[in-house]
């Protein structure tokens, strides 16, 4: 399988696209073809999570030889989450929770974060780089934690996360912030998700500072969903929810699914959309967005405009405005032609908008995109304790209430999985006041103890362990000195 650029003619090797996470010419890689899988539902019900991912990553990653695939799989899901099944899928009442929060940082990033650095490694190797690997990673809240602990202490890499100081719950602060590990660097910005991600892709692009720290032994590669390393092992979940279903006796062989997905860079729901690429039984992509709904625009109008107010919310992992792998879908909606989308990013770079030729809008349809306020989602976490006795997080609960607004505007009764992307414990201050109506007081481990009686869960390891964790990464820094931090960190020791 070679990968390709959405902007230009570069085609690379799996391990390559690895390594270098983004196109030297500004695009995200995809592959060249989608391998469409056979769907042998009696043969693939009795899989277990690894198998699976297995099965499908396989044809992504055929430059790895199958022991090696192997090999990265089974180390990467394995006890470290914490449950067998790795990614559940719960049925309450009607709705089915695909619960994907199970892995070490409590959010669905380590679902691909997991495996990750096991690709680095064996892609370093096979490609012979002596260099040390630089990832480069922006967050708003929860890669950025998945990141550091998938990376830390691995020799031959660093790893520097930036976050928006003011955007990002106090326990992701915390989990950021209290992170070991000798290769590790994290940095709160004044500015947001958007202004740390469009800094780290202009140092990816920039061919002087590249060349510079060639010199000195380095090499940048990224943590984000722009890396294909990120984005394809999401895809299995969607394939092992859908064989949940069929074992669960919840639907027949062939019938077709709704995904519902709480939607910031548009990596999670890009990968449901490969998903269906490769021949997974999906009618309708349902795209999830907080009061950031610059993308509910776009799924709608097919303009793409992000001159408007970037609002913090209860739901911060979603805020953002510049969804990176939007560029991945626009390149299949617009025929796969380059130019094209060269001159909408280019337009996006230069005005801050682009619009959708009329002629391409037919791809839109397998979409259909929704917005929650803070409001909204605060009374969607309270209904689901309420009516299904089910403890959601606030990114669960903008899907949950987008998915009632599709129900009512469409009537359709296809069954409907929602990724349930993180564990409500990170954002307790929120689940608090949404589930008892009252302000919380003290601080968020007091909470985090009054959640648990009240609803009776337990409150994660995870949290519990990150009470007795010392601060160890206290700087917040500008966001025009991300260049000048990176540069030093990496000035020749
Ligand atoms: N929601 C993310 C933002 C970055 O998205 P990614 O999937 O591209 O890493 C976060 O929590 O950091």
């Amino acid at each position: 399988m070679e990968y390709k650029s959405t902007r230009g003619n570069i085609r690379l090797t799996s391990t390559k696209a690895l390594i270098e996470g983004l196109a030297d010419d500004g695009g995200l890689f995809i592959p060249i073809k989608f391998p469409k899988v056979e769907l042998n539902f009696k043969e693939l019900m009795n899989k277990s999570y690894n198998e699976l991912a297995f099965y499908i990553l396989k044809n992504y990653f055929n430059d790895f030889d199958e022991n090696t695939l192997f090999n990265c799989i089974t180390k990467a899901y394995d006890d470290k989450f914490d449950i067998k099944e790795i990614a559940p899928l719960v049925k309450k009442d009607k709705f089915y929770f695909l619960e994907l929060f199970h892995g070490p940082t409590l959010a669905f990033k380590d679902m691909a974060l997991s495996l990750f650095p096991y690709l680095l490694k064996e892609a370093k190797l096979k490609e012979n780089i002596k260099k040390e690997i630089v990832i480069l990673t922006a967050t708003s809240g929860d890669t950025g934690k998945a990141a550091l602990e998938a990376f830390r202490d691995i020799e031959g890499i660093k790893i520097i996360v930036f976050y928006p100081s003011k955007g990002v719950s106090n326990i992701q602060r915390l989990q950021m912030t209290t992170q070991e590990g000798e290769n590790t660097f994290v940095f709160g910005i004044n500015g947001n998700f958007d202004d740390a991600q469009r800094a780290v892709k202009e140092i990816f692009a920039d061919v002087h500072f590249n060349e510079e720290i060639d010199k000195r032994g380095y090499v940048l590669s990224s943590a984000n969903s722009i890396n294909i390393g990120r984005l394809l092992p999401q895809i299995v979940y969607y394939f092992y929810a859908y064989l949940k279903l069929l074992k669960m006796g919840e639907i027949s062989e062939g019938e077709y699914v709704n995904i519902v997905v709480p939607t910031g860079n548009f990596g999670n729901i890009l990968a449901a959309y490969y998903a269906k690429k490769m021949g997974l039984k999906v009618n309708k992509l349902i795209c999830a967005s907080n009061t950031n709904n610059v993308l509910y625009d776009f799924l709608r109008s097919g303009v793409y405009d992000i001159r408007r107010n970037f609002y913090t919310t209860i739901s911060p992992s979603m805020d953002i405005l510049v969804s990176s792998n939007l560029e991945r879908f626009l390149y299949d909606a617009c025929g796969e032609d380059e130019d094209i989308i060269r001159a909408l990013m280019r337009d996006l770079k230069e005005f801050g908008c682009f619009k959708l030729s009329e002629k391409y809008m037919d791809s839109l349809k397998d979409f259909y995109a929704n917005f929650a306020d803070d409001k909204e989602t605060c009374s969607e976490i309270r209904w689901a304790f309420l009516n299904l006795r089910y403890l959601i997080d606030p990114h669960t609960a903008v899907a949950l209430n987008v998915y009632k607004k599709y129900l009512k505007d469409t009537d359709d009764d296809t069954k409907t999985i929602i990724a349930s992307t993180a564990s409500p414990y990170k954002f307790v201050a929120s689940v608090y006041k949404a589930i008892t109506l009252k302000e919380p007081y003290g601080d968020e481990f007091m909470l985090a103890d009054e959640l648990s009686k009240l609803t009776k869960t337990s409150i994660p390891k995870q949290i519990v362990e990150l009470n007795n964790k010392r601060v160890l990464h206290n700087k917040v820094i500008d966001k025009g000195e991300i260049y000048d931090v990176i540069k030093d960190i990496l000035k020749g020791d």
